[in-house]
């Protein structure tokens, strides 16, 4: 049986653990749990997750705390983050649960990390498109993206927060104006897009949506959503008819959630799954793996437009490389004309928030 002086020991080392500068203390016993357990676990990777408290940012952060190669998973919210913090800590995995909350706090919630995931921000509600979110967005993604540009400039950065054609722009402004700027590291997620065309196709040719990859280029609102239904593997052909109605519910995916929910908000789950799916892939790229590749909105030249979606191979650096379009047919010709003069405007508009 242990003494009462090696407990002791052991509570006071927990202890320590559990007030750790400018972070939150509320749920420091399940903090120094982890802590302990960390000294001698498995090495792994440095998350931050911004908006960590939301629709989003809680299913988040449960999905990462499962995630094997995350190490160390800081909360990080301007509300609730402690609570949330306390739930996520008490689950047994291996990564270490640390919770910030509010402004102060930023800097500590992103000093040493190594990918950070930016669901922060207000959801739509019926009625509204993407780009009316961009009046309160805006600003809580400039802010946050300074926090990154001092804290910690080389990391992944995967932002989630709409309208994300608009938000890319004005994060690598940011990262330029802080002169932190490496356009390989900043992804807009679109991941959800792609989620959501594996499903709607496989339902149409009655296949498991597991055994599906559909292309999903431009970016991520309304007709800029351009799925490459030639490409669809395991190669297949589709009627003018399931054409148009595959396109349509790809592009319309988000607003049929947000009609669906009827006030209460957007996709929270379908993008958290998203979300860690593609945080997933970020980080076996920067394990160094082969062949990680993915859909993301990233500075590109692809097209004309200075941020494009498409295939990206995903490695140390973060989008190593970037693939072209690869042969479209006539209707997604039109389409990307209609996709890159939407995209044009909300990328200046990103653009011009930040250097006005
Ligand atoms: N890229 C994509 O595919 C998708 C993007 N979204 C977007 O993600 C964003 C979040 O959506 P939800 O989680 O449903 O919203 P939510 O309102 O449930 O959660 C947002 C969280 O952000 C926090 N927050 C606000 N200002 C902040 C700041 N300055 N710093 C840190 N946290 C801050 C809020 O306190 C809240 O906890 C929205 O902009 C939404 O449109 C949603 C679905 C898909
Ligand atoms: O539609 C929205 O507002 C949220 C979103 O981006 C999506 O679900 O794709």
């Amino acid at each position: 049986m242990e003494s009462s002086v090696e407990a002791n020991g052991r509570i006071a080392r927990i202890s320590a653990h559990l007030f750790p500068p400018n972070s939150q203390v509320e749920d420091g016993s399940a903090l120094s749990r982890g802590d302990c357990r960390a000294k001698g676990g498995a090495p792994g990777f440095k998350v931050a997750i911004v908006g960590a408290a939301g629709g989003i940012g809680q299913p988040l952060a449960m999905l990462m705390k499962m995630n094997p190669l995350v190490s160390v998973l800081h909360l990080y919210d301007v509300v609730n983050a402690p609570g949330v913090t306390a739930d996520i800590s008490h689950m047994d995995t291996g990564a270490v649960v640390r919770g910030f909350l509010g402004q102060p706090q930023l800097e500590s919630a992103l000093t040493g990390i190594d990918l950070v995931i930016i669901p922060a921000g207000v959801p739509r509600k019926p009625g509204m498109t993407r780009d009316d979110l961009f009046k309160i967005n805006a600003g809580i993604v400039r802010t946050i993206c300074e926090g990154i540009a001092k804290a910690c400039p080389k990391a992944i950065v995967n932002l989630i927060s709409n309208p994300v054609n608009s938000t890319v722009p004005i994060a690598a402004e940011v990262f330029k104006k802080a002169g932190t700027y490496d356009p390989k590291r900043l992804l807009g997620v679109t991941m959800l897009d792609v989620v959501r065309a594996n499903t709607f196709v496989a339902e149409v040719l009655g296949l498991d949506p597991r055994e599906v990859d559909v292309p999903v280029v431009g970016g991520h609102a309304g007709v800029t959503i351009l799925p490459l239904l030639s490409q669809v593997k395991p190669p297949c052909s589709f009627t003018k008819e399931e054409t148009e109605y595959l396109t349509n519910r790809i592009q319309n995916g988000g607003t049929e959630v947000v009609e669906a929910k009827a006030g209460a908000g957007s996709a929270t789950l379908s993008m958290a799954y998203a979300a860690v799916k593609f945080a997933d892939a970020c980080l076996r790229g920067l394990r160094g793996d082969a062949g990680v590749v993915e859909c993301a909105f990233v500075a590109s030249e692809v097209t004309e437009l200075p941020f494009f979606a498409t295939k990206v191979r995903l490695g140390r650096g973060g989008a190593e490389e970037i693939y072209q379009l690869g042969p479209l047919n006539e209707y997604e010709r039109v389409g990307l004309e209609k996709a890159k003069t939407e995209l044009a405007a909300s990328i200046q508009k990103g653009v011009s928030f930040i250097k006005k």
